[in-house]
C-alpha cells in the first residue's frame, strides 16, 4: 500500500482555471463558506451543544437555519440531507410500499430511479418531445397517472418532476405539474437540484408537497448535502420518530427521525451551506442576469460551424448542451482523439468539459463574470479556427 498518494491531494481549482462543468458551477463555495469549512472541518464539529436533535442545535444556528430555509423556499418544514438523492429516498421510503409505482418525467436523473428501486417501487415515465428540444410533456402526467390507476386499481404512490433536468437544462412547468397531481390526489415531488439556490422558488403556486435540492450543486455548499422541504401535512408521516424498543435494554428513541436515520449531515457541509446562505438569498434575485449571460454564450457558440444548442429555445437555465459535429470530425483524425478538445481548452485556461467527449458537450457559465464568459467563448472560437471550422 502506497500511502504517499494520500499525503498531498491537490485539485485543479477554480482559482487557476475557469470551470464550466454544469454540475459544479452552483456549488462553488463563497469566501464565507471557505472560512467556515476550515472552522468546522473536524468530524462532529457542530455537535458541541446538541441536545439530541441535529436540526434543533442553537449554536451554530442550525435550528434557525431550518426555519429561514423553509421561508426562503416558501415551504413549511425543512431537513438537511446528504444530497438531493437522499431527500428523494426519504420521501419514497416513507410513501412507497413494495411494488408501488412512482410516475416521473423521462428526463429524470438516475438518482430518481435508484431511490425508487431502494424503496421497492418501479418508475413510469412521462414522455418528452424528443430531438432537438426534449421538452417534458407535463400535461401527460394526467394520462400516465390514470393508466397506472386503471392497471393496478391504486394510484401511483408519488409523482416526481425534475424542475430542470441534468441533460438539456430544460425548465419544466412545475405549477402545471402540481395542479395535475393535486387534482388526481397524488403527492407531488419537485426535484429542484438544478434550481434551488439559483432561482427564487418561494412563489410557486400551488406548492408541491415535497421539494428536494442539492447543496453541493446549487447552494454554494460542499458535498455531501441537500435539502428536503415539505408541506406541513407530510411532516408526521415522512419525519416520524422511531417506534422500536430494545427488548433487553428497554431503550427507545421516539424523537429520532427514522427516514433521517436520526441525524444527517453534521459537520462542514451543513455549515458551508449556512455560511453561503446570505449570498444565495441575494443571488437568486439576479437569475435573469444569469439567463441573459447564458443566451449570449449560446449565440456565440452557435457561430461555430455545426454547433447547435439542444433543449428548449430560448434557454431559461444555465445548463446548456450542444451538438458539436465539427469538433467530433476533428477528433476522428486527431492523435488524441476526443481528448483534443478538453486539452485545447485546458491550454486556454478552461476546464469542465467531459474529457474525451466531442459529439455533444455540456457547459454552464453560471456565476462567471462577463469577462470570463468572453474568455471561454474566445477559447472555443480559437480552437474551432485552428482546426479549420468556420466561425461566422
Ligand atoms: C437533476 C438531478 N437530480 C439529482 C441529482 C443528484 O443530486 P445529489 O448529488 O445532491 O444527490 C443530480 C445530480 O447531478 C441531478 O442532476
Amino acid at each position: 500500500m502506497n500511502l504517499d498518494r494520500y499525503r498531498n491531494i491537490v485539485r485543479e481549482t477554480e482559482r487557476k482555471y475557469i470551470n464550466v462543468n454544469p454540475i459544479q458551477r452552483g456549488g462553488v463555495l463563497t469566501p464565507e463558506a471557505r472560512k467556515a469549512l476550515l472552522e468546522f472541518g473536524d468530524g462532529y464539529s457542530v455537535c458541541d451543544f446538541c441536545e439530541g436533535l441535529l436540526h434543533e442545535i442553537e449554536k451554530p444556528p442550525i435550528r434557525q437555519f431550518h426555519e429561514d430555509l423553509a421561508e426562503f423556499l416558501g415551504m413549511d418544514v425543512v431537513r438537511i440531507t446528504a444530497g438531493a438523492r437522499y431527500a428523494k429516498e426519504a420521501v419514497m421510503s416513507a410513501l412507497c410500499e413494495e411494488g408501488d409505482v412512482v410516475v416521473a418525467d423521462s428526463l429524470a436523473h438516475y438518482t430518481t430511479f435508484v431511490a425508487a428501486e431502494k424503496a421497492g417501487a418501479t418508475v413510469r415515465e412521462v414522455p418528452n418531445t424528443g430531438h432537438p428540444e426534449y421538452k417534458v410533456k407535463v400535461d401527460e402526467y394526467a394520462r400516465v397517472i390514470d393508466e397506472v390507476e386503471d392497471e393496478r386499481g391504486d394510484p401511483p404512490a408519488l409523482a416526481l418532476l425534475t424542475h430542470v433536468d441534468s441533460e438539456y437544462g430544460n425548465l419544466a412547468d412545475a405549477e402545471k405539474f402540481v395542479k395535475i397531481c393535486r387534482k388526481k390526489g397524488v403527492p407531488a415531488l419537485l426535484n429542484c437540484a438544478y434550481t434551488m439556490g439559483r432561482m427564487d422558488l418561494s412563489n410557486l403556486s400551488p406548492k408541491p408537497d415535497f421539494m428536494v435540492g442539492s447543496g453541493h450543486k446549487g447552494m454554494a455548499a460542499c458535498a455531501p448535502c441537500g435539502v428536503l422541504a415539505m408541506r406541513e401535512e407530510w411532516e408526521e408521516e415522512v419525519l416520524r420518530g422511531s417506534s422500536l424498543r430494545g427488548d433487553v435494554s428497554g431503550r427507545e428513541w421516539p424523537h429520532k427521525e427514522v427516514e433521517m436515520l436520526g441525524c444527517t449531515v453534521m459537520g462542514a457541509p451543513i455549515v458551508t451551506m449556512m455560511a453561503s446562505f446570505p449570498h444565495v438569498v441575494e443571488r437568486v434575485k439576479r437569475w435573469k442576469e444569469e439567463v441573459r449571460k447564458t443566451r449570449w454564450f449560446v449565440k456565440e457558440m452557435e457561430r461555430i460551424e455545426g454547433v447547435r444548442q439542444l433543449g428548449e429555445r430560448p434557454k431559461r437555465h444555465d445548463l446548456v448542451k450542444f451538438e458539436t459535429p465539427g469538433f467530433h470530425e476533428v477528433a476522428e483524425d486527431h492523435p488524441r482523439r476526443g481528448y483534443f478538445l478538453y486539452e485545447e481548452l485546458k491550454k486556454r485556461g478552461v476546464i469542465g468539459i467531459q474529457p474525451g467527449q466531442t459529439e455533444t458537450i455540456k457547459a454552464s457559465v453560471y456565476g462567471l463574470t462577463d469577462e470570463q464568459v468572453e474568455h471561454v467563448v474566445r477559447a472555443f472560437h480559437e480552437i474551432a479556427e485552428e482546426y479549420g471550422l468556420e466561425v461566422s
